[in-house]
């Protein structure tokens, strides 16, 4: 049933994350009527919903914020070098409130449906309340891991205990005091949660199938004179990170590994590792091209894990060997492999021991029953496709995303898929997205956008499409630029290898946010190659 009876906007924003809030308010200050939808019961995205224990930024809080405004850092101060969740969510209410945007963004309207109509150029967005929302343009930054993937396991229903997800913690934390926790998964969520986890809890059961790298996060709170630096640098340090590979303004070591002798290699290795946090996994320049070089930043991180795990079994069934250092998305984490050495922790390694059901007191594995009173999943997400392809997108000529990606997601630039007029989108695959900093790739996308757009306005263009060959083209490049990595080497949910049944396609683009923003500055300077205006 139909509800609403809403004015036709210029664009309607889906979702209400650090990108959908920057959509609103740089749509806004372009002059256009913008309005946004937000499944969920309040503003924030990812760090609305993954509230678990010791959920937290793996990107320095510095760096992981808004750029488009300096004097929005004079104002906020972050406390820790990595902000907490809560922190990161006060962050974005701040801004929702300094400029005015949460006017335009309408909480618990999932969009379930949406369709172009040719004659009208328009976009009808339907929510799951029945409201229809109409638009000229319709901007979808609706997350690259905010569909939560809930793996199959027979017996799931039947556990009589609680079960949780990291993705949707609830608000207030349940107590685990006395109880017997089991987590599922071993990705960044649970490697952040297990020292929490296994403080609160009787016993704590972590179910391993790929173990992954953690470099300690070192987190700690920012003194006054890093305060003070951090103010003084800022406008610099940021206009470095819109220009760099990830978004931040990190230097590689300045030679490569294989030209190194052993002891500057270890001194690197140990330095980077003392530094804390992901940028281990770009020690030596060469780390992400070159086999020999990467084996010596993996062999580091094994030994630092045969190092703090006392029992050796244990120890070998937590070092990864089937990936590349990096190329699975590298973890942090603030006492992880330390955790195993306490009694009441142990880890179940299911390459050995697979689960076999869930039953009503817990797991059973091909080894015996585990027996819980909690459950918790912490098994990931349908990566940087799922949130798309979970609405029902059809465009003029009825073509639908979710076949047109039957194949793996075809973008160009990771903003526009060929037969869906009209539509874009955010951090999509094809895009930077998840392997550089997701605020900055937001707003330089979304900047872009908003150009995109005046242009078309200023051309009298109802409609703005992308050739199909320009799309196949670009996602061929973004292909061979995995390819000339090693990230293809693991199977990782880059390529949509944690979901049975997606095609494996590499999503993001590797060659990084500078790069990127270069191509797509030179793409619009020519009149923005690749796409097709139409008036009406
Ligand atoms: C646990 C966790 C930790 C992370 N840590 C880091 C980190 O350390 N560094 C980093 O760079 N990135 C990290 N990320 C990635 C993080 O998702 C991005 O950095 C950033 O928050 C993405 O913002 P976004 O607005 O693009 O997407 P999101 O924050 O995911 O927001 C998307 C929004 O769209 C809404 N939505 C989705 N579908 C619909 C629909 N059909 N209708 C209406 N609304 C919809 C969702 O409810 C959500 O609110 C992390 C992600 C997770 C899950």
């Amino acid at each position: 049933m139909t509800t609403g009876a809403h004015r036709v906007r210029d664009v309607l924003v889906v979702g209400a994350g650090f990108a959908g809030l920057y959509a609103v308010h740089a749509f806004r200050e372009a002059g256009l009527d913008v309005g946004c939808l937000e499944a969920g019961a309040a503003i924030g995205g990812t760090w609305f919903f993954n509230r678990y224990p010791g959920a937290r930024c793996d990107v320095e809080s510095i760096d992981y914020s808004y750029s488009f405004d300096d004097d929005l850092q004079n104002d906020w101060v972050w406390s820790e070098r990595y902000a907490t969740q809560p922190e990161i969510l006060a962050y974005i209410d701040h801004v929702a409130d300094r400029f005015g945007l949460r006017q335009h963004v309408q909480l618990e309207k999932r969009v379930t449906a949406a369709h172009f109509d040719e004659r009208t150029s328009r976009w009808t967005a339907r929510t799951e309340d029945g409201d229809e929302h109409i638009a000229r343009y319709l901007v979808f930054a609706t997350g690259s891991l905010s569909a939560p993937n809930k793996p199959d396991i027979p017996g799931a229903d039947s556990f009589a205990g609680e079960t949780l997800f990291t993705a949707r913690w609830p608000e207030p934390g349940p107590s685990l005091e006395g109880k017997r926790v089991g987590i599922i998964g071993t990705g960044s969520s649970a490697i952040q949660s297990v020292p929490i986890l296994a403080e609160q809890a009787r016993s704590l059961t972590v179910f391993q199938r790929t173990p992954n790298y953690s470099v300690p996060a070192l987190n700690r709170k920012l003194t006054d004179e890093e305060q003070r630096r951090i103010r003084a640098e800022y406008p610099e340090r940021r206009r470095k990170s819109r220009l760099s590979g990830g978004g931040s303004t990190h230097e590689p070591y300045p030679k490569p590994a294989q030209e190194c002798t052993p002891e500057e290699r270890e001194a690197a290795l140990e330095s980077g590792w003392r530094s804390g946090g992901v940028l281990f996994g770009k020690t030596f320049p060469d780390q992400f091209t070159d086999l020999a070089s990467n084996d010596f930043a993996r062999e580091f991180a094994a030994r630092k894990i045969r190092e703090i795990v006392q029992d050796p079994r244990t120890a070998e069934d937590l070092i990864p060997t089937d990936h590349p250092i990096g190329t699975k998305r590298i973890c942090t984490d603030s006492g992880y492999f330390e955790t195993f050495n306490r009694d009441e922790v142990s880890l179940v390694n299911l390459r050995r021991d697979p689960i076999v059901r869930i039953t009503a007191a817990g797991v059973e594995t091909s080894a015996g029953c585990h027996e819980l009173d909690v459950l918790v999943y912490a098994t990931g997400f349908d990566a940087m496709t799922g949130a798309l392809t979970r609405v029902d997108i059809t465009g003029p000529l009825g073509d639908r995303i979710r076949d047109a990606w039957a194949e793996g997601p075809v973008t160009y630039l990771g903003v526009q898929i060929p037969g869906f007029p009209n539509l874009f989108t955010v951090n999509g695959p094809g895009s930077p997205s998840v392997l550089a900093n997701m605020v900055l790739t937001a707003e330089q996308q979304v900047d872009w956008l908003a150009g995109l757009i005046r242009h078309a306005d200023d051309t009298g263009a109802a409609q703005v499409e992308v050739r199909r060959d320009a799309a196949i083209k670009w996602t061929e490049h973004v292909q061979q630029a995995a390819d000339a990595t090693l990230f293809p080497r693991a199977n990782s949910w880059y390529l949509g290898a944690n979901i049975e049944g997606k095609p494996r396609r590499f999503m993001p683009y590797v060659a990084g946010l500078g790069a990127y923003r270069r191509r797509c500055d030179a793409i619009r300077d020519d009149g923005y190659e690749g796409f097709v205006f139409t008036s009406r």
